[in-house]
């Protein structure tokens, strides 16, 4: 625990951002299973706390405990090194085991504000193939804006996993990285960004799955992907 740090003397405003932090978050626990990407207690999701001049926070689930006892209070807050601050749950409550990951990714991706990790059926099964799902549907174009890629194997317990889905995703338009061997990983501006880019990614890992044992997907040329992700990402939707 990042024992110099304490919820209860940091400033007001982050006090209030830590608290919508957590009520979101673990509201948006209950999406996994509800969308059938996790089994058990098999995915987390997290969300950063901006804090003006000072580290940003983020706020993550408590590991291996089940999504129907999940609560704001709950919620465990972890420095960008992926320490848990004393934050008023008890000092034994330990944050999930893919925090590192998400720390990393935190720290080195300024613009990402959420983070979600799930063991989808589909999308693990691509993952486990070490193959990109290659973007042959117009709904891949718009969420993903080209295929889904392939990050490396990594073994949970350093930084390696979240170090992978940094160098796989920084250059790329998708939101969602199957690291090889594992599952899913997904970013998004915030956590329920983010929640939906797990969703969308076993919709379509589920589809060209399907697709590809009936026959060959055929592919949709680059200048329409970048056609459909422009306007899905500018256009779509109410403004
Ligand atoms: O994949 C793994 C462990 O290998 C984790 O993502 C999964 O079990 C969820 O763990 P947490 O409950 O978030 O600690």
């Amino acid at each position: 625990m990042a024992a110099q740090l304490r919820l209860t003397e940091l400033p007001g405003h982050v006090r209030e951002a830590v608290a919508s932090a957590r009520e979101q978050v673990a509201r948006l626990h209950a999406e996994l299973p509800r969308w059938e990407l996790v089994v058990w207690t098999a995915g987390n999701v997290s969300q950063r706390v901006p804090v003006p001049d000072g580290e940003d926070l983020f706020v993550i689930k408590p590991s291996g405990v089940s999504y129907d006892e999940l609560s704001a209070d709950t919620m465990v807050v972890c420095t960008l090194a992926g320490e848990k601050i004393d934050d008023g749950t008890p000092a034994a409550l330990s944050p999930s085991s893919d925090t590192a990951a998400h720390a990393c990714v935190y720290r080195e991706m300024p613009q990402v504000g959420g983070v979600v990790h799930t063991h989808s059926t589909y999308a693990t099964a691509w993952a486990a193939r070490g193959e990109a799902i290659p973007c042959v549907l117009t709904m891949m174009a718009d969420e993903f804006g080209g295929e889904i890629p392939v990050g490396p194997l990594a073994i949970i317990g350093d930084d390696s996993i979240g170090r992978g889905i940094v160098d796989t995703l920084r250059d790329h338009r998708s939101p969602a990285v199957l690291m090889r061997n594992h599952g899913p990983f997904t970013i998004g501006a915030d956590a329920r960004a983010a929640v939906k880019a797990a969703v969308m990614c076993e919709e379509v890992a589920r589809t060209v799955h399907i697709s590809h044992q009936l026959g060959e997907p055929l592919p949709i040329p680059d200048h329409t992907i970048d056609q459909l992700y422009d306007r899905y990402q500018n256009v779509y939707g109410q403004r």
